[in-house]
């Protein structure tokens, strides 16, 4: 058994510090990054800094850029905010719960004659579960559902990406959209750089 599986990280550094080490190696074990996030409980204090909401949609903070081999990041879901349908272009992606719940659907990718996009399956994240999904298990569109009480995902990509591609539920027709960051590092991101936000 690798070294790693055996730790929990105490913190959101200590998480950090182990997924640095974890993502050094070329062979990423999905389950080991999996069962690390998990184990790590989240604790708001450590991740307020970077949990910036907007009214509107949801946002995306990165956090840390894992040395080029991933990109950290948490998003912060607003009542009734939700994602498009979308890919994770050819990356790695592993979503953690930091706070509250969120509803992910799975739809299979369109075929040149669907029209309306095939659902797959649905299921409710709670607080400290760790998703994963890449392209191969197909899209995802990710909502919360509840009208009372944001919520704030902890998201790792690897490799990190700029652009997905989002797809319309009735039609299956697609477009390349570019992702940015509402904040980097606790900062706010400059206005410039946002205005092209288009998942969400
Ligand atoms: N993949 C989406 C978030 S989610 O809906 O999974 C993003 O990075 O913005
Ligand atoms: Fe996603």
């Amino acid at each position: 058994m690798d070294q790693t599986e055996l730790l929990k990280p105490e913190t959101l550094d200590d998480l950090i510090k182990v997924l640095h080490k974890i993502f050094e190696s070329d062979n990423i074990n999905v389950e080991e990054v999996q069962n690390i996030m998990e184990a790590y409980d989240s604790n708001p204090q450590e991740w307020m800094k970077f949990a910036k909401f907007d009214q509107f949609r949801y946002t995306r903070n990165l956090v840390d850029e894992g040395n080029g081999k991933f990109n950290l990041m948490i998003l912060c879901w607003g009542e009734g905010h939700g994602s498009s349908i979308h890919d994770h272009t050819d990356s790695h992606c592993f979503m953690k719960l930091l706070q509250g719940q969120l509803k992910e659907t799975l739809f299979e990718w369109p075929d040149k004659k669907t029209c309306n996009m095939v659902q797959k399956s649905q299921r409710i994240l709670q607080t400290n579960q760790c998703a994963y999904i890449n392209d191969s298990f197909g899209l995802h569109r990710v909502e919360n559902a509840s009208h009372t009480e944001c919520s704030a995902s902890l998201h790792l990509y690897s490799p990190p990406f700029k652009t997905c591609q989002t797809f319309d539920q009735r039609t299956g027709h697609k477009n390349t959209v570019k992702m940015t960051f509402w904040s980097k590092f606790g900062e706010r991101t400059p206005f410039e750089t946002t205005v092209s936000q288009e998942n969400n």
